[in-house]
């Protein structure tokens, strides 16, 4: 396996820095002025000061338009039985997003979001798919059990087309991107990814994905154990040793999705634009985001809480709090999208709400006296 340096990759994370700290500054002073209780917007208060930290100005850019990108992927594992699925529902699935008629489109309506759809490795063809923006890597992972998943050479392409992906979204005018997949299988290549990262046991991060019995999710758990002692990867994490090891992690038991993700968030933080992450797909390749470039994780938005345990140990290991908690368990950027209002209307309080002085409200009281308020 070789792992020379490819320059799309380099040139993103080169991009990515710390934040803006004279922007948070203003952010916050200028919060504390709006006519509302200081806090009161309880979480949508840090999430716009953060956000101004990462654009470098005082109100940071309103998260407008926004587009989501679904990054489709199948996986060699599904070979092992992790999934009651059968592999051709991802290229189906693919078919159904152009078309209109998934969650994702339903959502992604609902909240004015575009939805690019992104082959990154899908078994199936294809070619003939209106729409689809081809950026095959190759049909499909090998098992990780066998083997790595992906060459380096393929792990470094999948992770260079998702930060062409940002930049050709941002290029047509995006301002906030959100973080979708679809890949029968995925579930099990998250858990093996969260695993690794994180150093926690597979049983504490394998969940049912699409809904598996209890037989099958103690295979699964067994699936995701051989994989990791496979690739030496049990146990706590070591110290870092760069990007080199992200990648290898993501080469040995990653998804084509999981890397192109993984990009796709580097490629947002390089442009400086908010990545609303989905749940637990997203959760993973935001790990090894993560780790290719620390700072990165300021520009993501935890957008929901997956009901998958994974998900849950992961946020905390990147210390995000998910915005929303439906006990969704679908992937596709559904989640995201959720949360994108949010997002937005956070943003928009910072635009567009009074404070005490231009709209003439009174402050807090400083000073009380025998039941008198006086300033
Ligand atoms: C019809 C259908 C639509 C989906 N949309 C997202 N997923 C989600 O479920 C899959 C992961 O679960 P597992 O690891 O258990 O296979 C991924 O494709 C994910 O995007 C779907 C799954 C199905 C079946
Ligand atoms: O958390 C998710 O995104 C998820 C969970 C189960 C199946 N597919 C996706």
């Amino acid at each position: 396996m070789t792992w020379e340096s490819d320059p799309t990759i380099e040139e993103a994370i080169a991009a990515i820095g710390p934040p803006d700290e004279a922007a948070m500054r203003a952010a916050r002073e200028h919060q504390a002025r709006l006519t509302k209780p200081p806090g009161a917007l309880g979480l949508l208060e840090g999430l716009p000061v953060r956000l101004a930290g990462l654009a470098g100005t005082c109100p940071p850019p309103l998260p407008e338009p926004a587009a989501v990108a679904v990054f489709a992927a199948d996986h060699g594992v599904h070979a092992q039985g992790v999934s009651p699925w059968p592999q051709e529902v991802t290229a189906q699935m693919v078919a159904n997003f152009l078309a209109g008629g998934a969650v994702v489109n339903a959502f992604a309506a609902q909240v004015g979001a575009t939805v690019t759809v992104v082959d990154v490795g899908v078994a199936a063809d294809l070619a003939d798919a209106p729409g689809l923006l081809r950026r095959k890597i190759a049909p499909g992972t090998a098992d990780m059990t066998a083997g790595p998943a992906m060459t380096g050479d393929q792990v470094r392409r999948a992770v260079a087309a998702g930060i062409e992906v940002a930049r050709d979204l941002a290029a047509a005018g995006a301002r906030c991107l959100l973080t979708g997949d679809m890949g029968i299988a995925n579930t099990t290549a998250s858990a093996a990814l969260i695993a690794a990262f994180t150093g926690l046991p597979p049983e504490r991060v394998t969940g049912r994905g699409t809904g598996i019995d209890d037989a099958t999710h103690a295979r699964k758990i067994e699936v995701v154990r051989a994989a990791l002692v496979r690739h030496g990867l049990t146990g706590p994490p070591g110290p870092r040793e760069g990007r080199e090891a992200a990648l290898r992690v993501l080469a040995a038991v990653g998804g084509f999705e999981h890397a192109a993700l993984a990009g796709f968030i580097l490629g947002g933080a390089a442009l400086r634009l908010p990545v609303v992450l989905d749940g637990v797909i997203a959760g993973a390749a935001a790990l090894a985001a993560a780790e290719l470039a620390p700072d990165a994780v300021r520009a993501c938005v935890a957008g929901h809480r997956s009901a998958e345990p994974g998900h849950s140990a992961t946020v905390d290991h990147l210390g995000l709090r998910p915005l929303i908690d439906l006990e969704l368990r679908l992937g596709e950027g559904t989640g995201a999208l959720l949360a994108l209002p949010l997002v937005q209307g956070a943003v928009r309080v910072l635009h567009e709400v009074a404070t005490f002085d231009s709209a003439g409200v009174s402050g807090k009281a400083t000073t009380q006296h025998h039941g008198m308020i006086t300033e």
